[in-house]
Protein backbone atom coordinates (compact mmCIF):
# COMPACT_ATOMS: atom_id res chain seq x y z
CA UNK A 1 0.00 0.00 0.00
CA UNK A 2 2.90 2.00 1.18
CA UNK A 3 4.71 1.55 -2.28
CA UNK A 4 1.33 2.20 -4.57
CA UNK A 5 0.91 5.98 -2.43
CA UNK A 6 4.88 6.50 -3.18
CA UNK A 7 4.06 5.73 -7.01
CA UNK A 8 1.21 8.13 -7.17
CA UNK A 9 2.95 10.53 -5.21
CA UNK A 10 5.78 10.45 -7.80
CA UNK A 11 3.65 10.55 -10.61
CA UNK A 12 1.86 13.29 -9.56
CA UNK A 13 5.09 15.33 -8.75
CA UNK A 14 5.92 14.55 -12.30
CA UNK A 15 2.85 15.95 -14.02
CA UNK A 16 2.96 19.09 -11.64
CA UNK A 17 7.09 19.89 -12.50
CA UNK A 18 5.99 19.12 -16.40
CA UNK A 19 3.18 21.30 -16.32
CA UNK A 20 5.23 24.09 -14.57
CA UNK A 21 7.76 23.82 -16.79
CA UNK A 22 5.54 24.24 -19.82
CA UNK A 23 4.00 26.94 -17.70
CA UNK A 24 7.21 28.81 -17.45
CA UNK A 25 7.96 28.25 -21.01
CA UNK A 26 4.69 30.18 -22.03
CA UNK A 27 4.88 32.95 -20.07
CA UNK A 28 7.75 35.31 -20.35
CA UNK A 29 8.16 34.91 -23.77
CA UNK A 30 7.96 36.96 -26.39
CA UNK A 31 3.72 37.36 -27.27
CA UNK A 32 4.21 35.34 -30.31
CA UNK A 33 5.18 32.49 -28.72
CA UNK A 34 2.54 29.21 -29.54
CA UNK A 35 0.13 28.31 -27.23
CA UNK A 36 1.33 25.35 -25.18
CA UNK A 37 0.51 21.94 -24.63
CA UNK A 38 1.43 19.01 -22.43
CA UNK A 39 1.55 15.47 -22.19
CA UNK A 40 -1.61 15.49 -19.13
CA UNK A 41 -3.62 17.46 -21.61
CA UNK A 42 -2.94 15.08 -24.15
CA UNK A 43 -3.75 12.01 -21.49
CA UNK A 44 -6.89 13.68 -20.63
CA UNK A 45 -8.23 14.21 -24.02
CA UNK A 46 -6.65 11.08 -25.93
CA UNK A 47 -10.71 9.98 -26.93
CA UNK A 48 -10.79 13.12 -29.15
CA UNK A 49 -6.86 14.30 -29.58
CA UNK A 50 -7.52 15.92 -32.90
CA UNK A 51 -10.39 17.70 -32.32
CA UNK A 52 -8.41 19.13 -28.96
CA UNK A 53 -5.26 19.79 -31.14
CA UNK A 54 -7.97 22.08 -33.56
CA UNK A 55 -8.93 24.00 -30.96
CA UNK A 56 -5.42 24.81 -29.44
CA UNK A 57 -4.89 25.50 -33.16
CA UNK A 58 -7.68 27.82 -33.56
CA UNK A 59 -7.02 29.49 -30.26
CA UNK A 60 -2.98 29.98 -31.35
CA UNK A 61 -3.78 31.81 -34.40
CA UNK A 62 -2.70 28.12 -36.32
CA UNK A 63 0.46 27.10 -33.91
CA UNK A 64 0.60 24.98 -30.99
CA UNK A 65 3.06 23.85 -29.05
CA UNK A 66 3.51 20.07 -28.00
CA UNK A 67 5.92 19.57 -25.00
CA UNK A 68 6.53 15.82 -24.62
CA UNK A 69 8.58 14.38 -21.52
CA UNK A 70 11.82 15.38 -21.32
CA UNK A 71 14.89 14.55 -22.74
CA UNK A 72 12.95 12.00 -24.77
CA UNK A 73 12.78 14.30 -28.30
CA UNK A 74 8.67 14.20 -28.16
CA UNK A 75 8.34 17.95 -28.32
CA UNK A 76 6.27 18.81 -31.74
CA UNK A 77 5.76 22.23 -33.43
CA UNK A 78 2.05 22.05 -35.02
CA UNK A 79 0.56 24.49 -37.37
CA UNK A 80 -2.02 24.73 -39.81
CA UNK A 81 -0.98 28.03 -40.78
CA UNK A 82 -1.36 28.52 -44.24
CA UNK A 83 1.91 30.82 -45.12
CA UNK A 84 3.40 27.96 -42.48
CA UNK A 85 2.84 25.01 -44.73
CA UNK A 86 4.41 26.49 -48.05
CA UNK A 87 7.17 27.56 -46.14
CA UNK A 88 7.83 24.25 -45.22
CA UNK A 89 6.55 22.20 -48.22
CA UNK A 90 7.30 24.10 -51.13
CA UNK A 91 9.51 27.57 -50.35
CA UNK A 92 12.15 26.39 -48.40
CA UNK A 93 11.31 22.38 -49.05
CA UNK A 94 15.23 21.19 -48.47
CA UNK A 95 15.29 22.70 -44.52
CA UNK A 96 12.30 20.19 -44.09
CA UNK A 97 12.88 16.83 -44.87
CA UNK A 98 11.19 14.09 -43.23
CA UNK A 99 14.38 12.75 -41.07
CA UNK A 100 16.25 9.80 -40.33
CA UNK A 101 13.89 8.99 -37.19
CA UNK A 102 10.85 8.73 -39.89
CA UNK A 103 13.15 6.57 -42.22
CA UNK A 104 13.17 4.06 -39.15
CA UNK A 105 9.84 4.16 -37.95
CA UNK A 106 8.59 3.15 -41.91
CA UNK A 107 11.59 0.81 -42.20
CA UNK A 108 9.07 -1.95 -43.66
CA UNK A 109 9.21 0.39 -46.70
CA UNK A 110 13.07 0.29 -47.32
CA UNK A 111 14.04 2.93 -49.36
CA UNK A 112 10.96 3.74 -51.13
CA UNK A 113 10.02 6.84 -52.45
CA UNK A 114 7.43 7.71 -49.51
CA UNK A 115 11.15 7.06 -46.88
CA UNK A 116 13.51 8.73 -48.48
CA UNK A 117 14.94 12.31 -48.28
CA UNK A 118 17.49 14.74 -50.52
CA UNK A 119 18.99 12.57 -53.80
CA UNK A 120 18.02 9.56 -52.53
CA UNK A 121 14.35 10.74 -52.79
CA UNK A 122 14.63 12.50 -56.33
CA UNK A 123 15.79 9.59 -58.00
CA UNK A 124 12.79 7.45 -56.62
CA UNK A 125 10.69 10.22 -57.08
CA UNK A 126 12.23 9.62 -60.46
CA UNK A 127 10.99 5.97 -60.74
CA UNK A 128 7.52 6.32 -59.32
CA UNK A 129 6.48 9.31 -61.15
CA UNK A 130 7.11 8.26 -64.46
CA UNK A 131 5.15 5.04 -63.88
CA UNK A 132 2.41 6.81 -62.46
CA UNK A 133 2.55 9.38 -65.29
CA UNK A 134 2.63 6.56 -68.49
CA UNK A 135 -0.07 7.02 -70.85
CA UNK A 136 0.23 3.17 -70.67
CA UNK A 137 -1.20 2.87 -66.99
CA UNK A 138 -3.71 5.56 -67.55
CA UNK A 139 -5.33 3.81 -70.42
CA UNK A 140 -4.59 0.57 -68.35
CA UNK A 141 -6.61 2.21 -65.36
CA UNK A 142 -10.18 1.84 -66.93
CA UNK A 143 -9.69 -1.74 -67.63
CA UNK A 144 -8.13 -2.68 -63.98
CA UNK A 145 -11.48 -1.09 -62.51
CA UNK A 146 -14.25 -2.10 -64.51
CA UNK A 147 -12.39 -6.05 -63.58
CA UNK A 148 -12.11 -5.02 -60.09
CA UNK A 149 -16.31 -4.00 -60.11
CA UNK A 150 -17.27 -6.78 -61.98
CA UNK A 151 -15.26 -9.33 -60.59
CA UNK A 152 -15.58 -8.11 -56.66
CA UNK A 153 -17.41 -5.46 -55.68
CA UNK A 154 -20.63 -6.02 -57.56
CA UNK A 155 -20.68 -9.79 -56.68
CA UNK A 156 -20.04 -9.31 -52.70
CA UNK A 157 -22.82 -6.54 -53.14
CA UNK A 158 -25.10 -8.51 -54.78
CA UNK A 159 -24.56 -11.67 -52.47
CA UNK A 160 -24.96 -9.13 -49.34
CA UNK A 161 -28.41 -7.29 -50.67
CA UNK A 162 -29.70 -10.51 -51.66
CA UNK A 163 -28.92 -12.23 -48.55
CA UNK A 164 -29.98 -9.04 -46.43
CA UNK A 165 -26.84 -9.13 -44.77
CA UNK A 166 -24.58 -6.26 -43.10
CA UNK A 167 -21.11 -5.55 -44.42
CA UNK A 168 -18.23 -3.64 -42.95
CA UNK A 169 -18.34 -1.44 -45.83
CA UNK A 170 -14.75 -0.29 -44.57
CA UNK A 171 -13.29 -3.83 -45.54
CA UNK A 172 -14.68 -3.93 -48.41
CA UNK A 173 -13.43 -1.22 -50.08
CA UNK A 174 -10.28 -1.80 -48.26
CA UNK A 175 -9.80 -5.03 -50.14
CA UNK A 176 -11.37 -3.63 -53.55
CA UNK A 177 -8.40 -1.42 -53.15
CA UNK A 178 -5.52 -3.69 -52.48
CA UNK A 179 -7.18 -6.08 -55.59
CA UNK A 180 -6.55 -2.83 -57.45
CA UNK A 181 -2.81 -1.64 -56.39
CA UNK A 182 -1.78 -5.22 -56.69
CA UNK A 183 -3.48 -5.34 -60.41
CA UNK A 184 -1.82 -2.14 -60.89
CA UNK A 185 1.41 -3.29 -59.07
CA UNK A 186 1.96 -6.60 -60.56
CA UNK A 187 -0.31 -7.61 -62.80
CA UNK A 188 -2.23 -10.20 -60.92
CA UNK A 189 -5.49 -9.76 -59.01
CA UNK A 190 -5.23 -11.84 -55.49
CA UNK A 191 -9.08 -11.84 -55.35
CA UNK A 192 -9.08 -10.56 -51.34
CA UNK A 193 -12.80 -8.91 -52.29
CA UNK A 194 -14.79 -12.50 -52.80
CA UNK A 195 -18.54 -13.74 -51.15
CA UNK A 196 -16.36 -15.28 -48.49
CA UNK A 197 -14.56 -12.75 -47.07
CA UNK A 198 -11.52 -14.95 -45.83
CA UNK A 199 -8.35 -13.56 -44.48
CA UNK A 200 -5.68 -12.52 -47.17
CA UNK A 201 -1.96 -13.26 -45.63
CA UNK A 202 -1.04 -9.35 -47.51
CA UNK A 203 -3.75 -7.74 -45.94
CA UNK A 204 -2.97 -8.87 -42.48
CA UNK A 205 0.84 -8.20 -42.95
CA UNK A 206 -0.12 -4.51 -43.93
CA UNK A 207 -2.19 -4.22 -40.59
CA UNK A 208 0.03 -5.54 -38.61
CA UNK A 209 2.99 -3.44 -40.19
CA UNK A 210 0.61 -0.41 -39.81
CA UNK A 211 -0.41 -0.62 -36.54
CA UNK A 212 3.58 -0.84 -34.95
CA UNK A 213 4.17 2.03 -37.19
CA UNK A 214 1.63 3.73 -35.49
CA UNK A 215 2.26 2.56 -32.26
CA UNK A 216 5.72 3.40 -32.71
CA UNK A 217 4.75 7.34 -33.53
CA UNK A 218 3.47 7.50 -29.37
CA UNK A 219 6.17 5.03 -27.80
CA UNK A 220 9.84 6.05 -26.96
CA UNK A 221 12.30 4.99 -29.72
CA UNK A 222 14.65 3.48 -27.34
CA UNK A 223 11.56 1.24 -26.06
CA UNK A 224 10.73 -0.20 -29.34
CA UNK A 225 14.47 -0.58 -30.59
CA UNK A 226 14.99 -2.31 -27.46
CA UNK A 227 11.72 -4.71 -28.29
CA UNK A 228 12.95 -5.35 -31.87
CA UNK A 229 16.06 -6.43 -30.41
CA UNK A 230 14.88 -8.64 -27.82
CA UNK A 231 12.33 -9.62 -30.76
CA UNK A 232 9.51 -9.82 -28.20
CA UNK A 233 5.76 -8.08 -28.39
CA UNK A 234 4.28 -5.87 -31.08
CA UNK A 235 7.74 -5.42 -32.57
CA UNK A 236 8.19 -9.56 -33.01
CA UNK A 237 4.45 -9.26 -34.85
CA UNK A 238 6.21 -6.38 -36.91
CA UNK A 239 9.72 -8.74 -38.13
CA UNK A 240 6.94 -11.26 -39.01
CA UNK A 241 4.74 -9.00 -41.14
CA UNK A 242 7.87 -8.00 -43.28
CA UNK A 243 8.78 -11.76 -43.61
CA UNK A 244 5.32 -12.29 -45.27
CA UNK A 245 5.81 -8.57 -47.38
CA UNK A 246 8.82 -10.20 -48.45
CA UNK A 247 7.84 -13.80 -49.37
CA UNK A 248 4.81 -12.05 -50.94
CA UNK A 249 6.82 -9.27 -53.08
CA UNK A 250 9.03 -12.56 -53.96
CA UNK A 251 6.40 -14.90 -55.08
CA UNK A 252 4.92 -12.19 -57.16
CA UNK A 253 8.45 -11.50 -59.11
CA UNK A 254 9.06 -15.14 -59.95
CA UNK A 255 5.37 -15.75 -61.40
CA UNK A 256 5.71 -12.13 -63.34
CA UNK A 257 8.99 -13.71 -64.69
CA UNK A 258 7.51 -16.88 -65.95
CA UNK A 259 4.83 -15.09 -67.50
CA UNK A 260 7.14 -13.11 -69.25
CA UNK A 261 9.60 -15.85 -70.17
CA UNK A 262 6.81 -17.41 -72.61
CA UNK A 263 5.23 -14.07 -73.98
CA UNK A 264 6.82 -10.33 -73.45
CA UNK A 265 4.34 -9.19 -76.01
CA UNK A 266 1.19 -8.92 -74.15
CA UNK A 267 0.44 -5.46 -74.86
CA UNK A 268 -2.95 -4.93 -73.20
CA UNK A 269 -1.14 -5.62 -69.80
CA UNK A 270 0.67 -2.90 -68.06
CA UNK A 271 2.38 -3.16 -64.59
CA UNK A 272 5.54 -1.88 -62.47
CA UNK A 273 7.37 -5.33 -62.50
CA UNK A 274 6.64 -6.02 -65.73
CA UNK A 275 8.50 -2.39 -66.35
CA UNK A 276 11.21 -3.27 -63.99
CA UNK A 277 11.34 -6.55 -65.32
CA UNK A 278 11.91 -5.92 -68.63
CA UNK A 279 13.66 -2.00 -68.22
CA UNK A 280 11.08 -0.54 -69.80
CA UNK A 281 11.52 3.54 -70.73
CA UNK A 282 8.13 3.54 -67.91
CA UNK A 283 10.75 3.64 -64.71
CA UNK A 284 13.63 4.86 -66.78
CA UNK A 285 14.69 2.11 -68.90
CA UNK A 286 17.33 0.88 -66.26
CA UNK A 287 17.94 -2.41 -64.76
CA UNK A 288 17.32 -1.41 -60.88
CA UNK A 289 18.55 -3.49 -58.05
CA UNK A 290 15.96 -6.06 -56.89
CA UNK A 291 15.44 -3.95 -53.43
CA UNK A 292 14.15 -1.30 -55.72
CA UNK A 293 11.98 -3.03 -56.94
CA UNK A 294 10.61 -4.83 -54.11
CA UNK A 295 10.31 -1.40 -51.73
CA UNK A 296 8.29 0.46 -54.96
CA UNK A 297 6.10 -2.31 -54.82
CA UNK A 298 5.45 -2.90 -51.28
CA UNK A 299 5.40 0.98 -50.63
CA UNK A 300 2.92 1.54 -53.50
CA UNK A 301 0.54 -1.24 -51.96
CA UNK A 302 0.34 0.71 -48.72
CA UNK A 303 -0.24 4.14 -50.60
CA UNK A 304 -3.00 2.85 -52.75
CA UNK A 305 -4.88 0.63 -50.46
CA UNK A 306 -4.90 2.50 -46.89
CA UNK A 307 -5.59 5.83 -48.05
CA UNK A 308 -8.38 5.26 -50.41
CA UNK A 309 -9.85 2.87 -48.64
CA UNK A 310 -10.67 5.10 -45.84
CA UNK A 311 -11.63 7.82 -48.05
CA UNK A 312 -14.07 5.83 -49.86
CA UNK A 313 -15.73 4.41 -46.27
CA UNK A 314 -16.22 8.30 -44.97
CA UNK A 315 -17.69 9.67 -48.10
CA UNK A 316 -20.69 7.17 -47.71
CA UNK A 317 -20.48 7.90 -44.13
CA UNK A 318 -20.94 11.55 -45.06
CA UNK A 319 -23.78 10.27 -47.59
CA UNK A 320 -25.56 8.41 -45.34
CA UNK A 321 -25.48 12.13 -43.13
CA UNK A 322 -26.79 14.02 -46.07
CA UNK A 323 -29.20 12.44 -48.24
CA UNK A 324 -29.62 15.76 -50.25
CA UNK A 325 -26.26 15.39 -51.32
CA UNK A 326 -26.58 11.97 -52.12
CA UNK A 327 -29.55 12.95 -54.48
CA UNK A 328 -27.30 15.40 -56.39
CA UNK A 329 -25.17 12.97 -57.20
CA UNK A 330 -27.32 10.67 -58.72
CA UNK A 331 -28.91 13.11 -60.42
CA UNK A 332 -25.13 14.59 -62.05
CA UNK A 333 -24.85 10.51 -63.25
CA UNK A 334 -28.68 10.62 -64.62
CA UNK A 335 -27.31 13.99 -66.55
CA UNK A 336 -23.62 13.17 -67.67
CA UNK A 337 -23.11 9.52 -67.83
CA UNK A 338 -23.91 7.68 -71.28
CA UNK A 339 -24.31 4.24 -69.31
CA UNK A 340 -26.89 4.90 -66.80
CA UNK A 341 -30.29 4.71 -67.87
CA UNK A 342 -29.16 0.64 -69.19
CA UNK A 343 -29.70 -1.54 -66.13
CA UNK A 344 -27.29 -4.29 -66.05
CA UNK A 345 -24.38 -2.03 -67.21
CA UNK A 346 -22.04 0.88 -66.59
CA UNK A 347 -18.33 1.96 -67.77
CA UNK A 348 -15.46 3.04 -65.76
CA UNK A 349 -14.48 5.39 -68.53
CA UNK A 350 -12.25 8.15 -67.70
CA UNK A 351 -13.35 11.25 -69.62
CA UNK A 352 -17.11 10.37 -68.84
CA UNK A 353 -16.05 10.08 -64.98
CA UNK A 354 -14.26 13.30 -65.15
CA UNK A 355 -17.20 15.76 -65.95
CA UNK A 356 -18.45 14.49 -62.23
CA UNK A 357 -17.71 17.68 -61.34
CA UNK A 358 -20.40 17.41 -57.61
CA UNK A 359 -19.28 14.14 -56.90
CA UNK A 360 -15.43 15.35 -57.15
CA UNK A 361 -16.08 18.07 -54.65
CA UNK A 362 -18.41 15.38 -52.21
CA UNK A 363 -14.76 13.49 -52.11
CA UNK A 364 -12.52 16.85 -51.64
CA UNK A 365 -15.38 17.72 -48.56
CA UNK A 366 -14.77 14.13 -47.17
CA UNK A 367 -11.43 14.43 -47.49
CA UNK A 368 -11.41 17.79 -46.17
CA UNK A 369 -13.10 16.97 -43.23
CA UNK A 370 -11.35 13.19 -42.83
CA UNK A 371 -7.94 12.92 -44.14
CA UNK A 372 -6.70 9.89 -44.73
CA UNK A 373 -3.48 11.07 -43.63
CA UNK A 374 -3.94 13.17 -40.41
CA UNK A 375 -1.14 14.68 -40.13
CA UNK A 376 2.72 14.87 -41.81
CA UNK A 377 6.02 15.63 -40.05
CA UNK A 378 9.06 17.19 -40.97
CA UNK A 379 12.78 17.43 -39.38
CA UNK A 380 14.26 21.20 -39.44
CA UNK A 381 17.80 20.91 -40.64
CA UNK A 382 19.01 24.78 -40.00
CA UNK A 383 17.12 27.15 -37.91
CA UNK A 384 14.53 29.20 -39.79
CA UNK A 385 11.88 31.92 -39.00
CA UNK A 386 8.52 30.91 -40.03
CA UNK A 387 6.19 32.76 -41.94
CA UNK A 388 3.69 33.04 -38.29
CA UNK A 389 6.85 34.78 -36.47
CA UNK A 390 7.92 31.11 -34.72
CA UNK A 391 11.70 30.80 -34.82
CA UNK A 392 12.47 27.03 -35.22
CA UNK A 393 15.57 25.40 -34.10
CA UNK A 394 17.70 22.76 -36.08
CA UNK A 395 16.53 19.12 -35.65
CA UNK A 396 12.82 20.77 -34.37
CA UNK A 397 9.69 18.49 -35.18
CA UNK A 398 7.04 20.07 -36.89
CA UNK A 399 3.80 18.73 -37.27
CA UNK A 400 1.73 19.81 -40.23
CA UNK A 401 -1.69 18.46 -39.14
CA UNK A 402 -3.91 18.43 -42.33
CA UNK A 403 -7.55 17.14 -39.93
CA UNK A 404 -7.28 20.12 -38.28
CA UNK A 405 -6.28 22.66 -41.63
CA UNK A 406 -9.97 20.88 -43.11
CA UNK A 407 -11.48 22.45 -39.58
CA UNK A 408 -10.08 25.83 -39.45
CA UNK A 409 -13.08 28.87 -40.04
CA UNK A 410 -9.57 31.14 -40.71
CA UNK A 411 -9.05 29.20 -43.44
CA UNK A 412 -12.85 27.64 -44.63
CA UNK A 413 -15.18 29.72 -43.09
CA UNK A 414 -18.13 29.68 -40.62
CA UNK A 415 -19.80 26.54 -41.72
CA UNK A 416 -16.37 24.61 -42.21
CA UNK A 417 -17.52 21.98 -40.22
CA UNK A 418 -20.59 20.96 -42.71
CA UNK A 419 -20.53 18.76 -45.89
CA UNK A 420 -21.18 21.08 -48.80
CA UNK A 421 -19.61 19.55 -51.87
CA UNK A 422 -20.97 22.97 -53.46
CA UNK A 423 -18.12 24.48 -51.70
CA UNK A 424 -15.66 23.05 -55.28
CA UNK A 425 -18.03 23.70 -57.75
CA UNK A 426 -16.97 27.48 -59.23
CA UNK A 427 -19.56 29.71 -60.33
CA UNK A 428 -19.68 28.54 -63.97
CA UNK A 429 -20.41 25.10 -62.39
CA UNK A 430 -16.50 23.78 -63.11
CA UNK A 431 -14.27 22.56 -60.15
CA UNK A 432 -13.16 25.08 -58.12
CA UNK A 433 -9.37 24.04 -57.19
CA UNK A 434 -7.98 25.18 -53.79
CA UNK A 435 -3.86 25.32 -53.26
CA UNK A 436 -2.63 22.19 -51.57
CA UNK A 437 -1.17 24.85 -48.80
CA UNK A 438 -4.80 25.64 -47.74
CA UNK A 439 -6.45 22.10 -48.71
CA UNK A 440 -3.29 19.37 -47.60
CA UNK A 441 -5.08 16.20 -47.93
CA UNK A 442 -2.55 15.10 -50.33
CA UNK A 443 0.69 17.07 -49.40
CA UNK A 444 2.12 19.96 -50.65
CA UNK A 445 5.18 21.59 -52.73
CA UNK A 446 7.55 18.63 -54.49
CA UNK A 447 6.24 15.69 -52.30
CA UNK A 448 2.50 16.08 -53.22
CA UNK A 449 0.83 12.97 -53.90
CA UNK A 450 1.87 11.24 -57.49
CA UNK A 451 -1.37 9.11 -57.31
CA UNK A 452 -3.54 11.66 -56.75
CA UNK A 453 -5.55 11.68 -60.00
CA UNK A 454 -5.25 7.93 -59.80
CA UNK A 455 -7.43 7.76 -56.46
CA UNK A 456 -10.30 10.24 -57.77
CA UNK A 457 -10.59 7.99 -60.68
CA UNK A 458 -10.77 4.48 -58.60
CA UNK A 459 -13.43 6.77 -56.07
CA UNK A 460 -15.80 8.05 -59.07
CA UNK A 461 -15.59 4.44 -60.47
CA UNK A 462 -16.67 2.94 -57.08
CA UNK A 463 -19.25 5.27 -55.92
CA UNK A 464 -21.15 5.70 -59.45
CA UNK A 465 -20.84 1.69 -59.94
CA UNK A 466 -22.34 1.52 -55.97
CA UNK A 467 -25.04 4.26 -56.42
CA UNK A 468 -25.91 3.10 -59.68
CA UNK A 469 -27.24 -0.16 -58.44
CA UNK A 470 -27.44 0.05 -54.37
CA UNK A 471 -28.90 2.43 -51.85
CA UNK A 472 -26.36 2.37 -48.73
CA UNK A 473 -27.54 2.66 -44.94
CA UNK A 474 -25.72 3.22 -41.77
CA UNK A 475 -27.11 0.74 -39.34
CA UNK A 476 -28.00 3.02 -36.31
CA UNK A 477 -27.34 0.87 -33.59
CA UNK A 478 -23.06 1.73 -33.94
CA UNK A 479 -22.56 5.01 -33.33
CA UNK A 480 -19.11 6.57 -34.66
CA UNK A 481 -18.50 7.97 -31.34
CA UNK A 482 -19.07 5.53 -28.87
CA UNK A 483 -16.60 3.54 -31.36
CA UNK A 484 -14.03 5.82 -31.46
CA UNK A 485 -13.89 5.87 -27.75
CA UNK A 486 -13.57 1.73 -27.68
CA UNK A 487 -10.70 1.98 -30.32
CA UNK A 488 -8.73 4.59 -27.83
CA UNK A 489 -9.28 2.49 -24.72
CA UNK A 490 -8.11 -0.12 -26.14
CA UNK A 491 -4.78 1.66 -27.20
CA UNK A 492 -4.34 2.60 -23.81
CA UNK A 493 -4.74 -1.45 -22.81
CA UNK A 494 -2.46 -2.02 -25.67
CA UNK A 495 0.37 0.56 -24.72
CA UNK A 496 0.16 -0.05 -20.77
CA UNK A 497 0.07 -3.84 -21.10
CA UNK A 498 2.87 -3.29 -23.25
CA UNK A 499 4.40 -1.20 -21.20
CA UNK A 500 4.06 -3.14 -17.86
CA UNK A 501 4.81 -6.96 -20.07
CA UNK A 502 6.69 -6.15 -22.89
CA UNK A 503 4.03 -7.87 -24.66
CA UNK A 504 0.54 -7.11 -25.89
CA UNK A 505 0.36 -10.75 -26.98
CA UNK A 506 -2.18 -11.92 -24.12
CA UNK A 507 -4.96 -9.07 -25.17
CA UNK A 508 -4.18 -9.67 -28.74
CA UNK A 509 -7.55 -11.16 -30.28
CA UNK A 510 -10.12 -8.79 -30.07
CA UNK A 511 -7.95 -5.78 -29.19
CA UNK A 512 -7.15 -2.62 -31.47
CA UNK A 513 -4.19 -5.04 -33.45
CA UNK A 514 -6.76 -5.73 -36.06
CA UNK A 515 -8.98 -3.06 -36.85
CA UNK A 516 -6.58 -0.45 -36.84
CA UNK A 517 -4.03 1.29 -39.26
CA UNK A 518 -1.73 4.08 -39.97
CA UNK A 519 -4.49 6.01 -40.96
CA UNK A 520 -6.04 4.66 -38.25
CA UNK A 521 -7.47 7.80 -36.07
CA UNK A 522 -9.91 8.64 -38.94
CA UNK A 523 -11.02 5.26 -39.63
CA UNK A 524 -14.81 4.38 -38.66
CA UNK A 525 -15.52 1.03 -38.09
CA UNK A 526 -18.97 1.09 -39.27
CA UNK A 527 -21.25 -1.21 -40.26
CA UNK A 528 -23.65 -0.76 -43.67
CA UNK A 529 -26.19 -2.44 -44.81
CA UNK A 530 -27.11 -2.38 -48.95
CA UNK A 531 -30.44 -2.23 -49.96
C1 LIG B 1 -7.38 9.24 -51.28
C2 LIG B 1 -6.22 8.74 -51.63
C3 LIG B 1 -4.87 9.28 -51.24
C4 LIG B 1 -4.53 10.23 -50.33
C5 LIG B 1 -5.45 11.04 -49.43
C6 LIG B 1 -3.08 10.36 -50.36
C7 LIG B 1 -2.37 11.25 -49.58
C8 LIG B 1 -0.99 11.34 -49.58
C9 LIG B 1 -0.22 12.20 -48.70
C10 LIG B 1 -0.79 13.14 -47.64
C11 LIG B 1 1.09 12.02 -48.99
C12 LIG B 1 2.28 12.70 -48.30
C13 LIG B 1 2.72 11.86 -47.13
C14 LIG B 1 3.95 12.41 -46.45
O1 LIG B 1 4.76 13.10 -47.11
O2 LIG B 1 4.13 12.12 -45.27
C15 LIG B 1 1.16 11.05 -50.05
C16 LIG B 1 2.34 10.61 -50.61
C17 LIG B 1 2.40 9.63 -51.56
N1 LIG B 1 1.34 9.00 -52.18
FE1 LIG B 1 -0.62 9.30 -51.81
N2 LIG B 1 -2.58 9.48 -51.28
C18 LIG B 1 -3.63 8.80 -51.85
C19 LIG B 1 -3.56 7.81 -52.82
C20 LIG B 1 -2.41 7.39 -53.40
C21 LIG B 1 -2.32 6.38 -54.45
C22 LIG B 1 -3.53 5.66 -55.08
C23 LIG B 1 -1.01 6.22 -54.74
C24 LIG B 1 -0.36 5.32 -55.76
C25 LIG B 1 -0.64 4.09 -55.92
C26 LIG B 1 -0.24 7.13 -53.89
C27 LIG B 1 1.13 7.24 -53.89
C28 LIG B 1 1.85 8.09 -53.06
C29 LIG B 1 3.31 8.15 -53.04
C30 LIG B 1 4.26 7.32 -53.89
C31 LIG B 1 3.65 9.13 -52.09
C32 LIG B 1 5.07 9.58 -51.69
C33 LIG B 1 5.41 10.88 -52.41
C34 LIG B 1 6.74 11.49 -51.96
O3 LIG B 1 7.14 11.31 -50.82
O4 LIG B 1 7.35 12.17 -52.79
N3 LIG B 1 -1.13 7.81 -53.10
N4 LIG B 1 -0.10 10.65 -50.39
Amino acid sequence: MEILTEVILAIVAIIFLHSLRCFLLSSGKPWNWPLVGTLPMAFLHFHRIYDKITECLQAGNGVFLFKGVWFTGTDRLITTNPANVHRIMSANFSNYPKGPESKRIFDVFGDMLFNSDHDEWKCHRKITHSFLNDQRLHNYTPKINQHILEKGLIPVLEHVSKQGLEVDLQDVFERLMLDATCMMLTGYDPGSLRCGFEEVAFSRAMDDASYTIFLRHILPERFWKLQKWLGIGQEKIMTSACTTLDNIAHNYVEMKQEQLRISKDNEQEFDALRCFLTEDEAIGSTKHPYSVMRDTVVGLMFAGRDTTGAALTWLFWLLSQNPLAESKIREEMEAKLSWVDATDCWSCDTGELSKLVYLHGAICESLRLYPPVPFQIRTTVQPDMLPSGHRVNSNSKIVLSSYAMGRMKSIWGEDCLEFKPERWVSEKGGMRIEPSNKFLAFSSGPRICPGKELAFIRMKAVVAAILHYYNVQVLPRRSLEVDLEDVFQRLLLDVTCMMLTGSDQEIHEGSLSRTIDDASLTRSFGSYKSG
